[in-house]
């Protein structure tokens, strides 16, 4: 078996399953957000007839994608919720102290872990080796009432990357590159699991980022290894660290497909959808009105570090708005600590409250029509931020930060 088989393994109860076999899994965690959560309590209630959750410290609430609310409607949704939250005790519901998968990274998901979550980006925590995956509604009420759901045993995708990685050039440059090939399609209900020198010399905060982007290939999972470094993500976090699940020497997986970062340049995801995607020198000098950073893909110290060191004493154009919104909490006071949140406030930018802000457009950061927005976030479908007839462009902090210095696409090789 191959270690996404071992994760479901253990969590059916059964000593082997190979792909294509439909298993009952137990769960470690159930997550939903603002955006998914009412959907879930309607079900929960009122056709599943369901009284308590399953474990009231394993059902989590996150508070993001309208918080702080700017709408009535938001408003509702959030006491709907809050109300849902305290009539089952639940332990942990957050409200506007980060986006749902990096409070998820910092305070719940574990290697060897199997979470589902009502939201696409849940294969975020594949990054620290648990096995983690987005459902719909439906299937997460199913998971807080009886705490496991079914799911079918995916066909597993390598992706071996290989190479030094060249200066300016990120996980997220490669991640775009690997959709644009693979097409939003083309891992379908497919793990993706990543592995070679080249991500075994990322940190855990862009093995994240690849992580996050899987379901942009249509993936089930996205999984990266855990190694040292993951056990020092989470001892530093205060966490424990669960043993490694390897795959067996002849592991099986549907295909290989191989990379090598040295070659890659910065990329850059176009209108309107996450796989057309070219290298950034096709849209070099692109006038830009508003640039993000921020989101569950890159909004993370590490992120807002090297975008911060690119702006560190320069001022943004004087044509764009530049939105800084740190993925949680946690990231932002480490960030006002290191002198990050002045860097950006003195360089012409703001600075917002942890959520999923000008990703998702649900409270503030919104394009007008004509306008075009370069993101660090990863969807650039029409009309997700604002404007139907704005545009979009995805790309990494590095790239984001340097475009937001001269109000048009810009190369962060040649600023950095
Ligand atoms: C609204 C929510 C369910 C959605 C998702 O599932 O991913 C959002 O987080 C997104 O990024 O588009
Ligand atoms: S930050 Fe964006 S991608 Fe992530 S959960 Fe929020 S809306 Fe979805």
């Amino acid at each position: 078996m191959n270690a996404i088989e071992k994760i479901i393994a253990t969590h059916a109860g059964l000593e082997t399953v190979k792909a294509g076999q439909i298993v009952d899994v137990k769960l470690d965690c159930v997550m939903s957000n603002d955006a998914t959560t009412t959907l879930s309590i309607d079900v929960f209630k009122k056709e599943l007839k369901g009284e308590r959750v399953f474990d009231r410290e394993k059902v989590v609430l996150v508070m993001d994608h309208y918080t702080p609310c700017c709408s009535v409607d938001a408003a509702e949704t959030h006491k709907k919720m809050r109300q849902f939250g305290r009539d089952q005790e639940l332990k942990y519901i957050y409200d506007g102290v980060g986006v749902c998968h990096q409070l998820m990274l910092e305070h719940h998901a574990k290697p060897g872990d199997f979470i589902i979550g009502a939201d696409s980006h849940t294969c975020t925590y594949g990054a620290i080796g648990a096995l983690s995956t987005g459902m719909g509604s439906t299937d997460v009420a199913v998971g807080w009432l009886e705490g496991k759901v079914w799911i079918k045993v995916p066909l597993a995708i390598k992706i071996r990357v290989g190479g030094k990685w060249p200066q300016g050039v990120y996980a997220k440059d490669l991640v775009l590159k690997m959709i644009g090939d693979l097409t939003a399609k083309g891992a379908t209900y497919k793990a993706l699991v990543f592995e070679g020198e080249a991500i075994r010399d990322l940190t855990v905060s862009q093995r994240v980022t690849l992580c996050n982007m899987g379901i942009e290939a249509g993936a089930k999972f996205a999984y990266v290894q855990p190694d040292e470094k993951v056990k020092a993500f989470m001892k530093d976090l205060g966490r424990e660290y669960y043993p490694v699940i390897e795959d067996d020497e002849d592991a099986s997986y549907e295909r290989v497909l191989t990379y090598n970062v040295e070659n890659l340049e910065p990329q850059i995801a176009y209108p309107n959808s996450v796989d057309q995607v070219k290298s950034l020198s096709d849209f070099e000098g692109l006038d830009i009105d508003e640039v993000f950073l921020g989101a569950c893909t890159n909004g993370r110290l590490e992120d807002l570090e090297t975008a911060a060191a690119i702006l560190r004493g320069k001022k943004i154009s004087e044509k764009v708005r530049m939105l800084v919104t740190p993925a949680s909490n946690a990231v932002y006071m480490e960030a006002m600590e290191r002198g990050l949140i002045g860097t950006f406030m003195e360089s012409g930018a703001m600075v917002s409250t942890p959520g999923c802000s000008a990703c998702f457009g649900g409270t503030i950061g919104l394009i007008g029509p004509g306008e075009r927005l370069l993101t660090t976030a990863n969807r650039n479908f029409q009309g997700r931020v604002g404007s139907p007839d704005g545009e979009i462009y995805l790309a990494s902090p590095a790239t984001a930060a340097a475009s937001a210095l001269y109000g048009k696409i810009t190369d962060p090789r040649k600023v950095i």
